[in-house]
């Protein structure tokens, strides 16, 4: 064990090296951008936020401004708390500012370094990049609208029936429907409830790796000279190794199912591409691929809705009213509202923007990183900085958003030129996607899916906190959710009642779709794409 000790010290001490030089030699450059006082060696670990990390980085900003530094331990962390800090840095400077923090175990290790969010920004990223692009892109995105538009009578067919009346319910009908969506879309098949053996699998898998994947778990990830050590000495290798079976598993198992079904999907179209382009892919890096995304889509996607639904029963009321009155006027008491009605629902549109900057479902965003030394405004950015764009601070900026950023007001969205004049979207920065070449690739998939979503729930419902044992309306913090890369709300009871018989009616006679043709909509897809 004492060896093992003296191991790690000298290592550490290597490790350590470059970044004690480093910190003599830039005393010399140009100043670190201001943030809380450092102690020797440890810098800022002992204020380091245990969770929630998103707020304090916002009381941060607030004290030193749109560029933060903070040093744990020798890594370097920046945080950029505005739109224009992000995009200065993130989007202008792509080239430098792309990469992706290691995670040894985890994605090195675990995922043999497929994990679509953190892979190295190099070749492979932009190959993979280039697969994804071509069913995410908008016009690829546009084409999935009618399946879009079929999963979601679905869901007002689920509340209806089950009322929402706990949180519980209510998050699996959510959950049921960006799945299936997703699932239709990437492998051809839908999902019927939240309990789907699939979901299910994909839940427990990503547990094991968010575990694998936690800050100062495995002290290899910060010290990777570690991996030399002989497997009896590392326990992490066959962890490792354990996780990537389970992961293997599920993806390829879902690429064949996708292979296998009937009319067009995501795995199909990568796969002709790679077999067109005479690209060199192993299965498993395709399964990943896709896998990881369909990951990234569904809870990022859930929650926002989500946090839409809290948004309805704790925020001022008005802008459901206000959302209502346009729905009843443009599409009236006898259909469902569609996509064809959004060019004259600009306020359902400034609703999801609403939703993303109030409650960003990746508050602190996902970590970029740079290997090389910059500079920014005065300040050195230095090499093998973590680069963090935090969404939190950013979407309460209030020079660009207004004095009034904790409330939910979609007006701030909208603007018309005169009293005769459109409404139309106003031309603020787009939020809660990331920056640059890291970017979400898949926002107009999820802008759609949320657009379509809110309409028709609020077309259909009136939503009201869950009642208490007592009958009475419980109280929702707002502000009450989980940590980690994806912010969820805590558990909280709503429940959805049809605004009237005409949708009640309009639900019970046209939203039952377990019994239709999916298939068809997908063929379709494929033939409005070419690549059926
Ligand atoms: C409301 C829903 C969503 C939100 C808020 C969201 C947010 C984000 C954010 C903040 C990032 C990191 C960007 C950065 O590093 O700068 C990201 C990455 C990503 N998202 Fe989304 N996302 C959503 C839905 C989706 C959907 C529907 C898909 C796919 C269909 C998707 C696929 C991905 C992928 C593959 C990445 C990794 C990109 C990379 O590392 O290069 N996301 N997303």
């Amino acid at each position: 064990m004492s060896s093992l000790l003296l191991y790690i010290l000298c290592f550490s001490i290597v490790l350590l090296a470059p970044f004690l030089f480093w910190n003599t030699s830039a005393k010399r450059k140009l100043p670190l951008p201001p943030g809380p006082p450092r102690l020797p060696i440890i810098g800022n670990i002992h204020q380091a936020p245990k969770s929630h990390a998103w707020l304090k980085y916002y009381v941060w900003g607030k004290i030193y401004g749109p560029v933060v530094y903070l040093n744990m331990l020798g890594q370097p962390i920046v945080v950029l708390n505005t739109s224009s800090a992000a995009h200065d840095l993130l989007a202008k400077r792509g080239g430098t500012f792309s990469d992706r923090p290691r995670f040894i175990v985890a994605a090195e290790m675990a995922l043999k370094g497929m994990h679509m969010l953190l892979r190295p920004y190099d070749e492979r990223f932009k190959l993979h990049q280039k697969l994804e692009n071509l069913v995410l892109c908008t016009r690829s995105a546009n084409t999935y609208l009618p399946f879009q538009e079929f999963e979601t009578k679905q869901l007002l067919y689920d509340l209806l029936l089950g009322g929402g009346g706990s949180r519980q319910v209510c998050h699996g009908f959510f959950e049921r429907t960006t799945a299936s969506v997703i699932y239709a879309l990437f492998y051809g098949f839908r999902v019927k409830t939240s309990s789907d053996p699939v979901l299910v699998a994909a839940h427990s898998v990503n547990h094991e790796f968010d575990q694998l994947a936690q800050v100062g778990k495995y002290l290899v990830d910060s010290i990777p000279l570690l991996n030399t050590l002989p497997p009896f000495m590392a326990p992490w290798k066959a962890e490792a190794e354990r996780h990537w079976g389970r992961q293997r598993s599920l993806h390829v198992g879902n690429l064949q199912r996708g292979y296998e079904s009937d009319g067009w999907n995501f795995a199909k179209a990568m796969r002709n591409y790679i077999d067109q382009e005479s690209i060199e892919m192993p299965i498993e890096e395709l399964a990943l691929d896709v896998g990881i995304m369909a990951d990234a889509a569904l809870d990022a996607t859930t929650e926002t809705l989500m946090w839409f639904v809290v948004g309805c029963i704790t925020a001022d009321q008005i802008w459901v009213s206000k959302a209502q009155h346009h729905l009843d006027t443009v599409v009236g008491q006898h259909r469902l509202p569609t996509f064809a009605d959004r060019p004259k629902l600009p306020y359902i549109d400034a609703i999801v923007e609403e939703v993303l900057r109030w409650r960003p479902a990746g508050p602190a965003g996902v970590p970029h990183y740079t290997k090389v030394e910059s500079t920014y405004n005065g300040y050195l950015i230095p090499a093998h900085s973590v680069v963090i764009a935090n969404h939190w601070s950013i979407t309460r900026d209030q020079s660009v958003f207004g004095s009034n950023v904790e409330e939910f007001e979609p007006e701030r969205w909208l603007c018309s030129a005169g009293e005769e004049s459109e409404t139309t979207l106003r031309a603020l920065p787009t939020i809660g996607f990331g920056y640059g070449r890291r970017a979400c690739p898949g926002q107009h998939v999820a802008r759609n899916i949320l657009w379509i979503t809110i309409a028709r729930i609020l077309w259909a419902f009136d939503i009201e906190p869950g009642l208490d044992e007592d009958g009475k309306p419980t109280i929702i913090d707002s502000m009450a959710c989980t940590d980690g890369l994806v912010s969820k709300p805590l558990p909280f009871s709503a429940s959805f009642k049809p605004r009237g018989d005409w949708a009640r009616n309009v639900i019970q006679n046209e939203c039952s779709t377990h019994d239709s043709d999916f298939v068809g909509i997908l063929a379709k897809i494929g033939g409005d794409l070419g690549s059926n």
